[in-house]
């Protein structure tokens, strides 16, 4: 089937809203690896459909079970991908599309899975913080915490051959056009065996 792709980078970086657009305009095409977390649903958030809402214990249980590929705990809550997950995307020859942070990255690498790796980045940390604060969803010990996890990720993300890609989400448009440039190919692959 066609490769997954990572989309990983800083909270607020606008990860979520490039992929719900690329979900959108490529019905079929890409699917969404719902992951698990122990966080609190936001507003508008569902159980299913933007992550498996879940408790420490049921969460734990699961990574007990071997149910997850990988699991990291960010900003003192728990999120994993699970076999699942991944599996129901690819059992319908989707394009499998997974948002994690980058623990998830670095324990993704040590599996087969052999995504495109992708970060995706604000044009600087006041804009970050910003569209942080805007997005009106963090309380300010959440936002400070996510803010010194960015700080640490993009300097990390530097690390030659981590990823594949790294796209400035200024102008919104034109990073999407660029995220739909970098997955051309993987786009025409799945919508011709979608097509066959
Ligand atoms: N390792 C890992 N990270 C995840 C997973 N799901 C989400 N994340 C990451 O967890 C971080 C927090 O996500 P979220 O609570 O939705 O907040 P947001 O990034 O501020 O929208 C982000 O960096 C996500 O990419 C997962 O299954 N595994
Ligand atoms: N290019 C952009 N210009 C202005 N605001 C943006 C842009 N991209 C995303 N946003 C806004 O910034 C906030 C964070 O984006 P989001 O997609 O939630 O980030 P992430 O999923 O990476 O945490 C949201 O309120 C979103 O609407």
């Amino acid at each position: 089937g066609p490769r997954p792709v990572v989309l990983s980078g800083p909270s607020g970086a606008g990860k979520s809203t490039l992929l719900k657009k690329l979900l959108k305009d490529y019905e079929g095409v890409f699917g969404f690896s719902v992951s698990h977390t122990t966080r609190s649903p936001r507003p508008g958030e569902a159980n299913g459909k933007d992550y498996h809402f879940v408790t420490r214990e049921e969460m734990q249980q699961g990574i007990a079970n071997g149910e997850f590929i990988e699991n990291a705990v960010f900003s003192g809550n728990m999120y994993g991908t699970s076999k699942m997950a991944v599996q129901a995307v690819q059992a319908r020859n989707q394009v499998c599309i997974l948002d994690i942070d980058m623990q998830g990255v670095r324990n993704i690498k040590k599996t087969d899975l052999n995504p495109i790796y992708i970060s995706i980045h604000p044009p600087s940390v006041e804009i970050l913080v910003k569209r942080l604060r805007d997005r009106n969803t963090e309380s300010e010990e959440s936002l400070q915490k996510r803010l010194q996890a960015a700080i640490d990720d993009m300097e990390i993300s530097k690390e030659p051959g981590l990823f594949d890609e790294i796209i400035i989400n200024d102008d919104l448009e034109e990073a999407y056009s660029r995220l739909t440039d970098v997955l051309k190919e993987e786009i025409a692959a799945a919508q011709t065996s979608k097509d066959s």
